[in-house]
């Protein structure tokens, strides 16, 4: 059994226009042995799931390109952030989601993805748990030409790069998504545009 060191948790709905933000106050157990209070906001959005999609005959990877608002926000100019195909779970299973949001977001039905890691995406503010996977396509894949789900003013641009550009852009700070930067990583360090390695 885990030690927990969190009680009286006391919940005050902040907003829930879209989303949920919650302020919590709660009694927390510090190292010293003293109970504290504390105050969180903790913002609420379910978790999500995100995929490097790569094809090793081609030497490929498929990335996106969207306007993110808070990003526009803090520093990012035009907007714009390139990221690897992602989703929010909507309730899904984390696989089942991924599958839905390649075909999406950026045109290909899957046969078969890889899960790689699970990790919280901003654990101080955030509830949102993240699921990375990996994916190989081939061109007889692509179902669609993608973009994302015009009901929602999606406005995704596919990007078909070179697994190299792609490195490139990561070493030269023109990737700055988290998430991106984990599985690019990923697949430098397993090799995984090896057409040795499956
Ligand atoms: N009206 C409205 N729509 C919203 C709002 N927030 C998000 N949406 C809509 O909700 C949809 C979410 O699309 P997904 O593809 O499911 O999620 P995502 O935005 O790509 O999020 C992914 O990346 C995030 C990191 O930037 C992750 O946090 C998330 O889990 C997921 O992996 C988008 O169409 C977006 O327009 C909002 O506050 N208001
Ligand atoms: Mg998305």
């Amino acid at each position: 059994m885990k030690d927990i060191r969190v009680k009286d948790i006391n919940t005050q709905l902040l907003s829930d226009n879209y989303y949920v933000l919650n302020k919590l106050t709660f009694k927390y157990l510090m190292r010293n042995g003293e109970w504290v209070t504390q105050m969180r906001e903790v913002y609420d959005r379910g978790d999500g799931a995100g995929i490097l999609l790569y094809n090793k005959a081609k030497q490929t990877v498929i990335l996106t390109k969207q306007f993110r608002m808070p990003t526009f926000m803090n520093d990012n100019e035009d907007g714009y952030l390139v990221e690897i195909c992602a989703g929010m779970l909507d309730k899904d299973h984390p696989e089942a989601c991924i599958i839905r949001e390649t075909e999406e977001e950026v045109g290909y039905r899957l046969k078969g993805v890889k899960k790689v890691y699970e990790a919280y995406s901003s654990p101080g503010v955030m509830t949102e748990k993240m699921h990375f996977f990996i994916g190989e396509y081939t061109d007889d894949m692509k179902v669609n030409e993608g973009g994302g789900l015009e009901s929602e003013h999606e406005d995704i641009e596919v990007l078909e790069l070179p697994f190299s550009e792609a490195i490139d852009m990561l070493h030269t700070g023109k990737i700055q998504d988290t998430r991106t930067i984990v599985l690019l990583q990923y697949a430098i360090i397993h090799n995984l545009l090896n057409a040795q390695n499956n």
